[in-house]
C-alpha cells in the first residue's frame, strides 16, 4: 500500500451507543480501484463503520473519504459516493421513470441513458410502479440507478440479501463487467463470501468491533495455508502453531499464519484457504492454541 493518498483513511476510529462501545478504534485505508470485503459476524459493527464512512453517523478518531470528514462534509461527498444498504428502499409509491427523473433533478452524476441501459434485458419496465416489482426486480433496479451514478465509491451492504442465488451471481457480474474500473472503488459487506470471493481484491475481517485481518488478497494467499494433514505428521504439524484446527470427514485440517508452505507441503496436502475457511479459523482464533478446537 504505497498510494499516498488513500481514497479512504480510518484511524482510532471509535463509536458506541450509549455506554457500550461498538467500533474500538479501528485503523484502515482504501486505496482507489480496489474491491474490498468487509466480512464479519452478525452485530460485529460492519453497518457501524460503513455509516461512519458515509457519514450517516459521527464517531471519535479520524475518518476521511475523498479528502473530506463524511459527517461534516456529507452532502459534497454524496456527488462522488453511491450507496446501497440492506435497508434501503426505493420510493415505492413512485413508477421507474419517474425515480430516474427525480434522481436527474437531484443528483448531478446521474446519467439516465445509462440506467435505462442497464434495465435493458431485464423485465423492469419504465412505467412499473415500484411496489409492484418483485425483490430482485427492485434490487436489480437499485443497482440500475446506482451503476448509473459517476461515482468514486460505491458501499454495499448486503447488497443480494433475499434474494436468489441466480439474482445475486448476476448482480455481481453486472457490478464487475458494468461498473468497475481502475478509479473506480468498491467496499462491500455480505454474509455470503464464497460468492464475492472472486472479485475482491482486499479482505477485511472485523470481529466484535476489532479489525482482525485488513489484508490484499494475494497476501492473504502468501500468508495462510491450509493444510490436510497427513497422519504420521499429525504432531510435527501441531509443533508449527496452526491457528485452527478441526476434523472433517475424518481428515485432520489445520489452518497456519506465515508458516513456510514448502515445510508444510511435506506433511500433507497444502491449500490457499478460502475467505469462509479463513474467516471460521481467525473468528476462533482465541481459542484455537489451547486445543479446543478438536
Ligand atoms: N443506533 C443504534 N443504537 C444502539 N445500538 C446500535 C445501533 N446501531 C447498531 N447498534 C449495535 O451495534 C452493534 C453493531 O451493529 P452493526 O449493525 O454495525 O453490525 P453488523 O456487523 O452490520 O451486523 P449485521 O451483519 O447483523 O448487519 C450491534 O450490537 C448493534 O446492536
Amino acid at each position: 500500500m504505497t498510494n499516498p493518498t488513500p481514497l479512504v483513511k480510518a484511524s482510532a476510529l471509535r463509536k458506541g451507543f450509549g455506554k457500550k462501545e461498538i467500533l474500538h478504534g479501528l485503523d484502515f485505508q482504501i486505496e482507489p480501484g480496489r474491491i474490498v470485503g468487509l466480512i464479519g459476524h452478525n452485530g460485529a459493527g460492519k453497518t457501524t463503520t460503513l455509516n461512519a464512512l458515509l457519514g450517516l453517523t459521527d464517531c471519535e478518531g479520524d475518518i476521511t473519504v475523498l479528502g473530506k470528514n463524511p459527517y461534516a462534509q456529507r452532502a459534497a461527498l454524496m456527488n462522488d459516493v453511491a450507496f446501497i444498504s440492506d435497508v434501503a428502499s426505493l420510493p415505492r409509491f413512485l413508477r421507474v421513470r419517474e425515480l430516474f427523473d427525480l434522481l436527474d433533478e437531484i443528483h448531478p452524476n446521474f446519467s439516465r441513458e445509462k440506467a435505462n441501459g442497464f434495465l435493458h434485458g431485464t423485465d423492469i419496465r419504465a412505467d412499473a410502479k415500484i411496489k409492484n416489482l418483485s425483490k430482485g426486480m427492485v434490487a436489480q433496479l437499485h443497482l440500475a440507478v446506482v451503476m448509473a451514478i459517476d461515482a468514486r465509491l460505491l458501499v454495499l451492504d448486503e447488497p443480494t440479501l433475499g434474494l436468489d442465488i441466480t439474482y445475486r451471481k448476476r448482480f455481481y457480474k453486472r457490478l464487475l463487467e458494468d461498473y468497475m474500473n481502475e478509479e473506480r472503488t468498491l467496499l462491500i459487506t455480505t454474509h455470503q463470501v464464497d460468492e464475492i470471493e472472486f472479485m475482491l481484491t482486499d479482505l477485511m475481517f472485523i470481529r466484535d468491533g476489532h479489525l482482525v485481518l485488513d489484508s490484499p488478497m494475494e497476501e492473504v494467499g502468501e500468508r495462510y495455508a491450509q493444510l490436510v494433514v497427513h497422519p504420521d505428521f499429525l504432531e510435527d504439524a501441531k509443533k508449527l502453531k496452526p491457528v485452527f484446527e478441526e476434523t472433517k470427514f475424518g481428515q485432520n485440517i489445520m489452518i497456519f499464519d506465515g508458516v513456510d508452505h514448502e515445510k508444510l507441503s511435506t506433511m500433507g496436502d497444502v491449500t490457499i484457504p478460502t475467505v469462509s475457511d479463513l474467516f471460521v479459523a481467525l473468528m476462533q482464533r482465541d481459542t484455537a492454541h489451547q486445543g479446543e478446537m478438536i
